[in-house]
């Protein structure tokens, strides 16, 4: 008797079926080793690299067609990723995030199409405001992905974590902070659960994305 795993095409991924179980029961999965040491290094160099040159922006609210900067909102720097022209750091990180959506695809008919990613700067004590990931002229967004690339003494003293606002089994709502520790991945539904980022006493870096339908 041949098990129904096996007549799928593919390998079961133990991070990927946490990831799956962690979602699916709790909107959200927080892996601390999601992606190797020398991706987060590299991710992190050449975040510096760009930022120094001076290649980011004001994050603007609305996506990329609907703009409009408020600082008293959000308050962070960002720098799109151009998926056509990688370093081979940025190519073991996509690899990572394309063999993920697949995987999504195949088990949970997720429908993942496209994706969205963009480096992010918060300067001392700028934050982001509570908020939901979607736009009114784009509900595509199904996961929102992030992964901190802060330095290796990062501590939670710091502040600028992040703060998912959830419903326990009464429906009552509470607050779930999650600290940025360098090389942390938090993946979560994009459309369900409002999000802020609080201020840090430092500079706070991040590689940010979202896996779209159509
Ligand atoms: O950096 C984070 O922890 C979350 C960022 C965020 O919410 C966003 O860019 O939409
Ligand atoms: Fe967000």
């Amino acid at each position: 008797m041949v098990g129904l795993a096996e007549q799928l095409d593919f390998e079961e991924n133990p991070l990927f079926e946490q990831l799956i179980e962690d979602i699916l029961r709790d909107g959200y999965s927080i892996l601390d080793n999601f992606f190797p040491q020398e991706t987060i290094t590299g991710l992190r160099k050449d975040l510096l690299d760009k930022y120094e040159e001076d290649h980011f922006k004001k994050a603007a609210i609305g996506n990329r067609t609907n703009e409009v900067i408020k600082t008293e909102i959000r308050g962070d720097f960002i720098l799109w990723m151009d998926e056509a022209n990688l370093n081979p750091t940025q190519t073991g990180f996509f690899g990572k995030i394309n063999e993920l959506s697949a995987y999504l695809n195949k088990t949970c008919f997720t429908g993942i199409l496209r994706k969205e990613f963009h480096y992010a700067v918060y300067p001392a004590r700028k934050f982001y405001r509570r908020h939901l990931d979607t736009f009114q002229n784009d509900d595509c967004r199904r996961l929102s992905v992030v992964c901190y690339l802060n330095e290796n003494d990062w501590l939670p003293e710091h502040g600028g974590e992040l703060v998912l606002y959830l419903n326990d089994e009464n429906g009552k709502e509470y607050p779930k902070a999650v600290f940025p520790m360098p090389g942390r991945t938090v993946i979560f539904e994009s459309q369900k659960i409002e999000h802020e980022v609080k201020p840090a006493n430092r500079q706070r870096l991040s590689i940010t994305g979202w896996l779209k339908t159509r």
